[in-house]
């Protein structure tokens, strides 16, 4: 099967070995897995947008053409087997549910994040930016410190808050020891994908590694199983939670929105709702605090940039110290363009994988069925079509009226995923990553260079080192 390519079949990426295919080329730290993603996403894009790619006996293609990774994905629902290492975990959440599971799930689920929910979160998001600004004065003596540590702490409190509606209390576990489990279990997904034999279940199930999981998803669940069943019968009293009381601007977490949709329409059971909203924290504490660290280090480089988005803020607020409502949220563009454009460079999420259920005709070639197809967000990103600067951090590209012509092609910016099955999180995550960077500008100078992080590969995109920002208090 591999030797007898087919006519139209895509060209093999080099490196080709037999039996292995391209695994030997996976060997390395996580470091190592980043810089090789770069290359393979970019290499396909050099050789017209598909590329194929073997992991041990397993065919994957490579699509960096945007209207053929938009064509894979909504034709092709079903995730990829790479997902299937987090099903003991997550299951049927989102993320890893089957294609019929999630069409229905995602019906449901879609109302908790329209723009209505999300906008009664606000007032808790800017909670929780005045909080993360109160402990940064913290920083203040120090030359430079690890930023990331303080957004990860916002992201797990502004996300837990409004999905789970947690006391302080009970935020404390989850900062702590759910955190901690999750950055793990992530660890151990990305360790079993470099090493392709553990791809078998057989012999993962004999493995250490599949021990270390059964000890991370005893923590995880014994904190999330609790957390439902204390909500659920404090709503079956109908008291409302402490934080409720001494909080103006009431919502309703996604937590309560199912249960009650779990009483009105009989749709989830416990179980369901535990693996949905694991995914929920799963799915959104690394990418957004991944891309906000990105955020940050982007503007610390370019103080004319900063300078930019703070009187655009000040503009916005008439140099008051209010929060920031829908309304202020909405005039600030250029603060949204900045974000995109970090985001383009800097997607927290860099391949999307699907499973290959049909025979897909492509542009150039023909993919088959039963394969993997990587979508290579990283190069699509970079794609030709941003024009000769598209390696270059320019939020202005986000103002200019031709950029409408250019996101024609949907598939060009897939940082929150390509076609039906994207990010359900997005307006969400937009939300709340600009109340905390427009929170964190007004009151600091922040320096730092965003060409000295350096990242791996963890799922997610993870900076490791170099992302230190300096900071200094506005006057
Ligand atoms: C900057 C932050 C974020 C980025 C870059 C991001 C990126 C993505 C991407 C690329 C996908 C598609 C993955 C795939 O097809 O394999 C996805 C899916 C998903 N994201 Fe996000 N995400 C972010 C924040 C969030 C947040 C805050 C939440 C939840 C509150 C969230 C929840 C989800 C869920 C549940 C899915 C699965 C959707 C489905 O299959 O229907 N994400 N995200």
């Amino acid at each position: 099967t591999w030797i007898r390519q087919k006519p139209d079949a895509p060209p093999m990426m080099p490196g080709f070995l037999p039996i292995i295919g391209h695994s030997h080329l996976l060997i390395g730290d996580r470091k190592h897995l980043w810089k090789y993603i770069k290359y393979f996403t970019l290499t396909s894009l050099k050789y017209g947008g598909t590329l194929e790619i073997w992991f041990g006996l397993k065919r994957h293609y490579v699509l960096t053409d945007p209207d053929d990774c938009l064509k894979l994905a909504n034709t092709c629902y079903s995730k990829s087997y790479i997902y299937d290492f987090a099903k003991d975990f997550i299951n049927n959440g989102l993320i890893t549910a089957d294609a019929a599971t999630w069409k229905v799930n995602r019906k449901l689920l879609n109302p908790a994040f329209n723009q209505q929910v999300l906008d009664t979160f606000i007032n808790e998001m800017n909670i929780q930016a005045r909080n993360v600004v109160s402990n940064l004065k913290n920083e203040l003596e120090n030359e430079s410190f690890d930023v990331l540590r303080h957004i990860v702490s916002f992201t797990l409190s502004t996300v837990s808050r409004t999905s789970l509606g947690l006391t302080d209390e009970d935020q404390k576990i989850i900062d702590t020891d759910y955190a901690a489990a999750i950055d793990s279990i992530f660890a151990l997904y990305c360790d079993r994908f470099q090493k392709v034999w553990l791809h078998l279940n057989f012999i993962f199930n004999w493995s250490e590694i599949k021990r270390k999981q059964d000890r991370l998803l005893k923590i995880l669940h014994n904190i999330m199983i609790p957390l439902i069943a204390k909500r659920k019968s404090e709503l079956s009293t109908k008291r409302e939670p402490t934080y409720y009381e001494d909080r103006p601007g009431k919502f309703k977490p996604i937590l309560d929105q199912m249960l009650q949709m779990a009483s009105d329409h009989g749709v989830f059971s416990d179980e369901d709702i535990r693996e949905h909203l694991d995914t929920l924290v799963a799915a959104s504490y690394d990418t957004t605090s991944s891309a906000m660290t990105h955020m940050l280090l982007a503007i610390a480089t370019y103080p004319e940039i900063q300078n930019k988005i703070y009187n655009e803020i000040q503009e916005v607020l008439q140099n008051k110290d209010d929060d920031f409502t829908k309304h202020d949220l909405q005039k600030l563009v250029y603060l949204e363009a900045v974000m995109k454009e970090s985001l383009r460079l800097h997607s927290a999420t860099p391949l999307i994988g699907r499973n290959i259920d049909v025979d897909v005709k492509l542009k150039n070639c023909t993919i088959r069925a039963n394969s993997t197809s990587i979508i290579g967000v990283y190069a699509l990103h970079r794609h030709p079509l941003w024009g000769p600067d598209a390696n270059e951090f320019k939020p202005e590209r986000w103002l200019d009226p031709s950029i409408s012509s250019l996101l024609e092609k949907p598939a060009l910016f897939a940082a929150f995923g390509i076609g039906k099955r994207n990010c359900i999180g997005k307006t969400y995550s937009m939300l709340m990553m600009k109340i905390v960077l427009a929170h964190i500008v007004r009151q600091y100078h922040i320096s730092g260079d965003i060409h000295k992080v350096v990242c791996e590969f963890d799922i997610v995109l993870k900076p490791v080192s170099g992302h230190h920002i300096g900071l200094k208090l506005r006057s």
